[in-house]
């Protein structure tokens, strides 16, 4: 199978990365297009890929062209490839609200495939969600499946409602996270803690409950019942968390990334 990347940024480099282990390559190398003069300088240094230049090349050998640039630039991608598109060609888009059918129109394409990657495939613990147009067959939908858990799991969902929401909890995600973990280090810090220690502290704490979470089949409820004794320090601060609404503004933030998936896909 020829795989074809063009945008070779955070998301596209990864998913290529991760990709390259797989033995549906066939020993075939995964070619690479990208505008920016940095990351073709990247690439041509990097010996696991080959940069392509010539786009007319390169997508006429692509079986399956992944599309990684971001949602305001995908017009400039669309006029670059729409004429030279060949019917049967899958692609795949990690753009954010980029709905199936501007896919379909802007590419002059019917087999595509949307998907909603997220960061931590950096590390090979990605959750990517995914749906197929109705031109894509159950046994493509399961090679591309195959594709995208090389860099983590992924979740085929029945419809493009469902990605924008996956936008907003796991394509977003991974900066609530962040963000929880900025909060506990500043408070941390203001405790007298080092930067350093600080990290430590914090790092640890989510990996652990996040493994005791993963091990065990207990709800994150129990799990706080479990960390909080009656009347002691934990009650105080789940109680600081519900008396100040924690709950439903991360709700609302959550909705607020799903709404904003919804309007990208309408401009
Ligand atoms: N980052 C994340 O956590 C997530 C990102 N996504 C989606 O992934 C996509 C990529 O995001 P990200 O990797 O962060 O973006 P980046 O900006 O890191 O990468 C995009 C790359 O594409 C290049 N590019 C722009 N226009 C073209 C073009 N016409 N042809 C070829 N290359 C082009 C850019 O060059 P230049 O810099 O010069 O413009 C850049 O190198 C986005 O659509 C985003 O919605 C989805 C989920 C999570
Ligand atoms: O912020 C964004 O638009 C992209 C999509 C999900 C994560 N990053």
């Amino acid at each position: 199978m020829k795989l074809l990347l063009i945008g070779a940024g955070n998301m596209g480099l990864t998913y290529a990365e991760g990709m390259l282990t797989s033995s549906l390559l066939n020993g075939n190398p995964i070619r690479v297009h990208d505008k920016s003069l940095e990351v073709k300088e990247k690439i041509l240094k990097d010996d696991r890929f080959i940069f392509e230049e010539d786009l007319q090349t390169a997508l006429s050998e692509a079986d399956i062209v992944f599309l990684a640039v971001k949602p305001y630039h995908k017009e400039d991608v669309f006029e670059e490839i729409n004429e030279l598109v060949k019917p049967g060609q899958m692609f795949v888009s990690l753009m954010a609200g980029v709905n199936i059918k501007t896919l379909s129109k802007g590419l002059n394409a019917k087999k595509i495939v949307r998907t909603m990657p997220n960061l931590p495939a950096q590390v090979g613990k990605g959750v990517t969600s995914f749906t197929v147009s109705k031109h894509v067959s159950k046994l493509e939908a399961k090679l591309v499946k195959s594709l995208l858990d090389t860099t983590g799991v992924s979740v085929k969902v029945k419809n493009e409602k469902f990605i924008d929401a996956s936008t907003g909890i796991s394509g977003s995600g991974p900066a609530y996270v962040f963000y929880f973990m900025e909060s506990m280090m500043q408070a941390a810090r203001d405790m007298g803690f080092s930067e350093k220690v600080s990290k430590v502290l914090v790092s640890q704490t989510f990996e652990g409950a996040v493994e005791l979470f993963n091990q065990n089949d207990l709800s994150p409820k129990k799990w706080m019942d479990r960390v909080a004794s009656k009347g002691g320090t934990t009650r105080a601060a789940l109680d600081s968390m519900e008396d100040n609404n924690i709950r439903e503004l991360i709700h609302d933030a959550a909705y607020a990334a799903f709404d904003r998936a919804v309007e990208l896909g309408k401009e």
